[in-house]
């Protein structure tokens, strides 16, 4: 399989550019906070002062895991179903906040545990109905994962726009996500878990347990895609592949929750540039989250206290994206509004 290159978005003389252009709108210098920086960041993936957010669109990721047989959610696994049905009938939250900020949104079947049939607004590209149980067995073999990050490098190749945000649903996979991260950064694995959808302290434990095993087992297990196939699931592997391919086309990417970064903590590990191509949309209140990030250098957008995924919280910073663009190519400058420079 061959991954797709990611050339990193350093340009001095671009970013000198940039830097004046932001300097020169009719504001105190500095005073538009991280959205400078996001304007700076999205000149660099655009290659031009102009900025433009085209089309966006979010792609919802279902999968089913099979380490939920261990007892790490604190709902059944039915509810990736169901969930995918409520997203097809538009009652989910992601479709509400979708819509009010005029996002796109496409659900894929990455590997659900059930048959849907042929049906509109589902993109079918289910590997299997589920993936193996990590405590026992690899929940995936390499060809498996590899038929994911294939799906979701073609999907990402396909999309009209330049923004791609991230969303997953699958019971079990902050399980799945607290493995990645401890195999991925050596972080302990109390510090990786956390309630997902909502664990009591002894489930919480329980949940470290299940990892601690499962790492023991598989201890041998160290390349990242390696890593992906052994404890990850066909959404967060459908994840990995799109956002290399979306990276490639110089796409920005819409980093959500503890889930989607997982995925972005296994492509950045690949191909390491791919990190200049990310916003990060918000800091989860799922509790190895925040640690995460800051593994990945990142400083998200917004905090919350979300803890709900499904590319929640890419939609609600959509908005800061576009005031971002809309700043730098709307806002006056000293000169254009005659307004006095900096005395001091
Ligand atoms: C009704 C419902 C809607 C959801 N939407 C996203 N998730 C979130 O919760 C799941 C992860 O948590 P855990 O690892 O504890 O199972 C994922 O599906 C995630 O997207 C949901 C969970 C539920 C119950
Ligand atoms: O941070 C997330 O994306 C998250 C946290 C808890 C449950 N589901 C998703």
């Amino acid at each position: 399989m061959s991954i797709p290159t990611i050339v990193p978005v350093q340009n001095a003389a671009l970013a000198l550019q940039l830097g004046k252009a932001i300097d020169n709108k009719t504001k105190p210098l500095g005073s538009l906070g991280m959205l400078e920086g996001l304007a700076r960041q999205l000149g660099l993936i655009q290659q031009s002062s102009r900025l433009t957010l085209d089309a966006p669109a979010i792609l919802v990721f279902a999968g089913d895991h099979g380490v939920v047989a261990e007892g790490v959610s604190a709902y059944p696994q039915d509810v990736t179903w169901q969930m995918v049905e409520n997203f097809l009938a538009g009652g989910a939250a992601i479709n509400v906040f979708a819509r009010q900020n005029g996002c796109a949104l496409q659900v894929v079947d990455a590997g659900v545990n059930h048959d849907f049939g042929p049906r509109a607004g589902l993109v079918d590209c289910k590997v299997a109905h589920g993936t193996r149980n990590f405590a026992q067995e690899a929940a995936m073999t390499a060809a498996e994962c590899d038929r994911a990050l294939q799906h979701g490098m073609a999907l990402a190749a396909e999309l009209p726009g330049n923004v791609l945000g991230f969303g997953e649903m699958g019971i079990g996979n902050t399980t799945a996500a607290a493995a990645l991260m401890h195999k991925l950064t050596g972080i302990p694995v109390s510090d990786c878990v956390g309630a997902g959808t909502g664990l009591s302290a002894e489930g919480i434990l329980r949940k470290q347990q299940v990892i601690e095993a499962a790492a023991a087992k598989h201890a041998d297990v160290s390349a990242p895609l390696d890593v992906l196939a052994t404890f990850g699931g066909f959404e967060i592997a459908m994840m990995v592949g799109a956002m290399l391919k979306a990276a490639e086309r110089r796409m920005v990417l819409l980093i959500d929750g503890f889930i989607v970064t997982s995925a972005l903590l296994v492509a950045a590990r690949v191909q390491p540039a791919i990190l200049d191509y990310c916003v990060f949309a918000h800091c989860s209140d799922e509790s190895g989250h925040q640690r995460m990030l800051e593994q990945l250098g990142a400083r998200p957008l917004l905090h919350l206290g979300l803890r709900l995924g499904e590319g929640t919280g890419s939609a609600l910073a959509l908005p800061l994206l576009q005031a971002a663009v809309n700043f730098m190519n709307e806002m006056a400058t000293f000169e254009s509004a005659q307004v006095s420079e900096k005395s001091e």
